[in-house]
Order: structure tokens, then sequence, then C-alpha cells
């Protein structure tokens, strides 16, 4: 037997729906080996984030080392790096280990408003981390803030910020429109030479937490089983699509999205 192997650098989410352990459901949802590299731990629920405690990079290194000189991986997805320290610590064991498949999730707020990565690292990200990416998947404001445009509202605006992406090293953009207002939600792929929307039905819910770690590690989980990347996009919006059509409903805020729905409910067809 074949075994896929993904390995996700993320925080960790105490209260289960996004960072590591969203990472690692969605592994194992679509039959990948998940296997996690801790960069901070949160004290979180669905009402917010209350604590950071950033984990020393020397330790995220040995992580790295540990998991990557033994197991080795097929992709590796990237989350919350919450400085530039890590950042940089995380792109040096990339390139050591000479990592295809990476799946570069550019975190920088969580969905209550609390930083995941503080301002001054976003240069080490475009610096460290584009170069390295097989995709990047920033979300509306995350790629305001990468681009420096001044707005990202329309196709073409989203269009645009995919090209400064990719110019500047990322080999495939997703830009997500999670953040957008329509009825329909569309996520632009592109890949240096065209672009593919991928279109849902908005879903009018409160329980969105996770949703963009939940994307990334599904488009990871894809390209470690030996998808290319468009295949691998296209099963993750369908995997996201039914996580969150098919709410949990726990917690008091913004709950999780429903990780085994794909697999128990069926998916919708994008
Ligand atoms: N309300 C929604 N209904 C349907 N799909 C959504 C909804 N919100 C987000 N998505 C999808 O979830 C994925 C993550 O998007 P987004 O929420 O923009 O990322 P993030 O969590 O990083 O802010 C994308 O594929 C997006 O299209
Ligand atoms: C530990 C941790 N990592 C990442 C996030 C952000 O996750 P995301 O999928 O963007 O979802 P929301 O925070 O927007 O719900 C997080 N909250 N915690």
């Amino acid at each position: 037997m074949t075994v896929h192997k993904a390995l996700t650098v993320a925080g960790s989410d105490s209260g289960g729906g996004a960072g590591i352990q969203a990472d690692l459901k969605t592994f194992q949802e679509l039959g990948v080996y998940g296997m996690s590299v801790l960069t901070a731990l949160t004290a979180q629920n669905t009402q917010g984030v209350h604590g950071v405690f950033p984990v020393p990079p020397e330790f995220i290194a040995q992580q790295m080392d540990a998991v990557l000189s033994d197991i080795g991986t097929d992709a590796v997805k990237t989350g919350m790096l919450f400085n530039s320290i890590i950042i940089e610590t995380v792109a040096k064991k990339l390139k050591e280990y000479n990592v295809r498949n990476y799946v570069l999730d550019p975190v920088m707020v969580a969905k209550g408003g609390a930083p995941l990565l503080v301002t001054e690292a976003v240069a080490a990200v475009k610096e460290h981390l584009l170069p390295l990416a097989t995709v990047v998947t920033p979300n509306l404001p995350e790629a305001k803030v990468l681009t420096g445009m001044e707005k990202i509202e329309t196709k073409e605006e989203m269009k645009e910020a995919a090209k400064l992406l990719h110019d500047w090293g990322a080999q495939h953009v997703v830009i997500k429109g999670g953040h957008g207002t329509d009825d329909i939600v569309t996520d632009l792929l592109y890949d240096g030479r065209e672009f593919v929307e991928l279109s849902a039905e908005r879903f009018h819910t409160q329980h969105t937490h996770g949703t963009g770690c939940t994307f990334a590690a599904a488009i990871a989980a894809g390209l470690a089983s030996g998808k290319n990347v468009r295949e691998a996009v296209k099963q993750a919006k369908v995997f996201i699509t039914a996580a969150i059509s098919h709410p949990l409903g726990i917690g008091h805020g913004h709950g999780p999205t429903n990780h085994w729905a794909y697999r128990r409910e069926g998916s919708n067809d994008v």
C-alpha cells in the first residue's frame, strides 16, 4: 500500500476548528497520513483568540528535522507563522529538505480580528516563502496586504493581484473570494498562463471558522496524493463547500466547519 503523507507547519487552535487541528482532520478525511510541526499555541474557541504563545524557532527547526529526516513528506502546508524569525526558520528547512508541493496559506488575522502574523513579518513572507510556494492561497484582505493594492473587489482586481503574486515567485495563486459579498463565492486560480474560476453558492452562516486552513490543507492533501494543482484545488473547493454547507453548530460564536461532511454527506458539484 502506498501511504501518501502531508505535513502541516502551523499554530494550534485549542477549539479544533482552525490551525493544525483543522489540517490534520482534513488530511485524514482525504486519505493522507498527517504530521504536524507546531509554530505557536493559541488559547482559542469559537468566540476568538484569547492568547498566543509562540514556539521558540530552534524547537520548530527541531520538529521539522525530526519529521523530514525520518518519515519525509509528499506535501507541506504552512499556516500561522507569527513572526519573521519563524518564517526564516521554516523557509530554511523547506529548502534544506528540498520540499516539493508546498502550499502557503499566508495567515494574518483570525476572524475575530486577532493578529496571527505581526505586521513587520509581511516582508518576510514575500521574500522567503512566496518564491518557494507551489500554491499560495490568500484571502482578499491578505492579497491586499501582500500586493499593496488599494482594493481588491472586482474580478479584474483579483486577476491583477494574482499576477503580481505569481511574478514574485509563487508558481500558482488562488485568490479566495470568501470575504466578498456576492451570492456566488468565486475563487480564482492562476498558473502564470490562464485563470480558472471556482464558484459555489455562498452559505449565509456564521460557522466559517477555519475555512482558509481547511481549504489549503485539502489542496496539500490532493498534491500529496499525486493530483496536479488544478485537480487538487478543485477537490479542495468541493471539500470546503461541503464542510461549510453542513455546519456542526457548536460553540457560541463562529463555529468550525464540518470536516467529515465531504465523506459522510456527499459533495456539492462546483
Ligand atoms: N460563506 C461561504 N460560503 C461558501 N464558501 C465560502 C464561504 N466563506 C468562505 N468560503 C470558501 O472557503 C474558502 C476559504 O475562503 P476564505 O473564507 O476567503 O478564507 P480565510 O478563511 O482564509 O479568510 C474559499 O474556497 C471560499 O470560497
Ligand atoms: C491557530 C490558527 N491558525 C490559523 C487561523 C486562521 O484560520 P482561518 O482558516 O483563516 O480561519 P478564521 O480564523 O478566519 O476563522 C486561526 N484562527 N488559528
